[in-house]
């Protein structure tokens, strides 16, 4: 889509990720909303006897994503949300050791969910500002899928969007 809008002479100005998440507990409890100020890619690396390498850290790449500050600040104060770290996983945690894990290496982290790293590295290739936001369906820890709220987070994710609209219309990229 952003090669096709950007081909056509229409750009796009912004990207915005959204959908539900895992949060991580207490911060970030189900039926809350967050909004990234990091989108962090947190289990693309290598596993080494020494622990877990980040593809930063192997020299690859980035593993980390900022959205615009000023954007973050006015979108979470609209939405009534919390700003934090979102972490983009390629399998949805179960347990409560891996949440600790996730959290130890990610202490601002609020929520994790499985789409957002892309979608920045699609934006950032095209120049052009990403944000994510994350209605929270379901603690990160314990795999216990009847715990899943997912229409109270669709629910939230709706309302939040309805605050949300103002503030990414009236949004200009250089204000930070
Ligand atoms: O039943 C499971 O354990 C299970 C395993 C893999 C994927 C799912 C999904 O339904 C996730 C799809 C969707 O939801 C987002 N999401 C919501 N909560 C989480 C989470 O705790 N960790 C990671 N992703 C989550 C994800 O972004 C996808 O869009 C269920």
């Amino acid at each position: 889509a952003l090669t096709a809008a950007a081909l056509q002479g229409a750009p796009y100005g912004l990207v915005v990720s959204a959908g539900i998440g895992g949060g991580f507990q207490p911060d970030a409890p189900v039926g809350s909303v967050v909004v990234a100020d990091e989108i962090v890619a947190a289990d693309l690396g290598a596993e080494t006897p020494d622990g877990f390498l980040s593809v930063t850290e192997l020299g690859f790449g980035t593993v980390r994503h900022r959205p615009p500050e000023e954007l973050v600040r006015r979108a979470a104060a609209a939405v009534g949300a919390r700003a934090g770290a979102v972490l983009t996983v390629s399998t949805v945690t179960g347990t409560a050791e891996r949440a600790a894990v996730l959290r130890e290496r990610h202490p601002t982290a609020l929520a994790e969910a499985m789409e957002g790293f892309g979608v920045a590295e699609a934006a950032v290739a095209h120049g052009v500002p990403v944000l994510e936001v994350r209605a929270i369906s379901n603690p990160v820890g314990p795999r216990d899928r009847a715990a899943w709220r997912i229409p109270d987070a669709l629910a939230a994710l709706t309302e939040g969007f309805g605050k949300l609209v103002p503030v990414l219309e009236s949004w200009n990229r250089h204000d930070s």
